[in-house]
């Protein structure tokens, strides 16, 4: 060192560099979140029905990292839990705020189920702003051998569980005054016949939904309550798992604009867009998100 600087000036020096070094490190390693404030879902509360997998984990998440706490809302209590788990885990690695979660278990097309588990949902968090009705069966075969009780499970889940939350949730958020969102899982299949695979009682599930959510939305705009629908084309989650299912994927992907089926988190921005004020303006929609398959 030469012996014209004191250590002292040269520990100021280097406090001085270190005040001008300092925010520039920050600011490479720590890029600020930057999303418009009408997608924020700080402090929301939201129901997920399904969401211990697959599409409805990934919505959950969204919201999540949005800044909402949640509800999962499944067959199994313990596949709740993991599901929270994981999405906890996605939150604190990305550094934000832990959310309140919880699992409950819950047959969506049961009236009692959803009646006791909509009213412990409300008690445990204090209030509900959102619904994703996204629990939901497939299968099929020709309907001239469709045997009638798997018509009927499958009208069961996917539209009066649709119903049955709905209700709940359009009920509390009137009496309640909440202008709350509610989000319906639909399909692609509520408005196309899907090909090869034989499934009448799917798609008519589904286009049943998607207009019991134009319905409910004429009903409860005057409250200041938003109805859409969000309807997926093909997308790889365990309702697509297996042989057959792999082998009809080839077979769907031809007809796919985009060339491939959809992975489950690439509807997260669709669910945060529907559930926040970024659609403050929208209701009664059915937003498709199918690779182009529509198109044809
Ligand atoms: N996977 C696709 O290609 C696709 C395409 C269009 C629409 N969708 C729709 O998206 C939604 C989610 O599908 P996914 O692919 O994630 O399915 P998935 O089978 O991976 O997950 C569905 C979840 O719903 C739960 N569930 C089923 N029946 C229930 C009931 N009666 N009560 C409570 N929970 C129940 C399951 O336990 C599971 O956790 C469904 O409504 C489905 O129809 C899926
Ligand atoms: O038959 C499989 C369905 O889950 C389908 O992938 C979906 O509903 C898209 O129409």
């Amino acid at each position: 060192m030469p012996p014209y600087v004191s250590r002292s000036a040269l520990s100021r020096t280097s406090a001085i560099i270190s005040q001008f070094t300092k925010p520039i490190v920050r600011f490479a390693h720590t890029q600020p979140r930057r999303t418009l404030s009408e997608f924020n879902l700080d402090g929301k509360v939201a129901v997920v029905t399904g969401a211990s997998l697959g599409l409805g984990q990934q919505i959950l998440a969204a919201f999540a990292l949005s800044g909402a706490h949640g509800a999962v809302v499944d067959l199994k209590e313990s596949s709740a839990k993991e599901s929270i788990e994981t999405i906890q885990k996605e939150v604190k690695q990305a550094d934000l705020p832990e959310p309140k979660m919880r699992g409950y278990e819950c047959d969506t097309s049961s009236e009692e189920a959803v009646k006791s588990t909509w009213d412990k949902i409300v008690k445990d968090f204090g209030k509900v702003d959102i619904l994703v009705t996204n629990a939901g069966i497939t299968g099929g075969a020709p309907a001239e051998d469709y045997p009638f009780e798997d018509f009927k499970s499958m009208i069961s889940v996917n539209l009066h569980g649709t119903f049955l939350f709905a209700r709940a949730a359009g009920k509390y958020m009137i009496d309640n005054g909440v202008k709350g969102k509610i989000l319906m899982v639909s399909s692609m299949s509520g408005s196309i016949v899907n090909r090869p695979q034989k499934q009448a009682a799917y798609n008519a599930s589904k286009a049943a939904a998607t207009h019991l959510m134009k319905s409910l939305a004429a009903e409860w705009a005057p409250h200041g309550i938003r109805v859409n629908a969000m309807s997926p084309g093909h997308i790889q989650t365990t309702a697509n798992e297996g042989e057959e299912m792999e082998a009809l994927s080839k077979q769907w992907i031809k007809d796919i604009p985009l060339g491939r089926i959809a992975k489950p988190e690439e509807f997260r921005g669709t669910a945060v867009y529907l559930c926040s004020d970024a659609s403050s303006y929208v209701t009664g929609s059915e937003v498709v998100v199918d690779g182009g398959y529509l198109i044809w």
